[in-house]
């Protein structure tokens, strides 16, 4: 694999689950990345390591993921230039909420794209999208990528329209 571009970052490994549909829409578009457990409550030493040397490393975008009081996209932030897009964990208890809010209300200055509750592959999308803003080749792809969504509805609503007719 070439060299990674977009950083994977989670708090668990339990994350995964959630965390793989970032790796998977990354790979649709053919972006080399890179999934490390790194958490900023766990182990924050690796935390900061992995912040301050992921642009020198070459990486362009970080993703990260975390669950609960979910600080770990919030640090990253805080000890990168890099974009980072935060997607909060659904657990057990409070079904996310409390990730959602402890990514999404950032203090100015230090910004998180915070995607929805358990919102992996749309992360990876995004991380797509950023690269694609200075590179015309990715932003092609990503155009192509919309038509065909929206191909997908049109064919959608005509089986709707079928059943439809078909139930009476
Ligand atoms: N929110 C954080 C951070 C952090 O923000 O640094 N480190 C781990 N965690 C979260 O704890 C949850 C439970 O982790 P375990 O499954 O390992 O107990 C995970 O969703 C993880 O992201």
């Amino acid at each position: 694999m070439s060299h990674p571009v977009v950083g994977i970052v989670m708090g668990s490994d339990s994350d995964w689950p959630m965390m793989q549909p970032a790796a998977e829409a990354l790979a649709e578009f053919g972006i080399p990345y890179e999934a490390h457990v790194v958490s900023a409550h766990r182990t924050p030493r690796r935390m900061l390591d992995y912040a301050e040397g992921a642009a020198g490393r070459g990486l362009r975008v970080i993703v990260a993921g975390a669950g609960g009081a979910a600080h770990l996209p919030g640090m990253v932030a805080a000890a990168t230039p890099l974009p980072v897009i935060g997607v909060p964990r659904p657990l057990d208890r409070l079904d996310g909420l409390d990730s959602l809010l402890s990514i999404v209300q950032m203090p100015a200055g230090v910004p998180v794209a915070t995607v929805g509750i358990g919102g992996g592959r749309n992360a990876g999308l995004l991380a797509v999208r950023i690269l694609a803003a200075s590179d015309e080749e990715l932003r092609g792809r990503v155009e192509r990528f919309q038509a065909d969504l929206a191909d997908g509805v049109v064919a959608r609503d005509l089986t709707l329209q079928e059943r439809l007719v078909t139930d009476g």
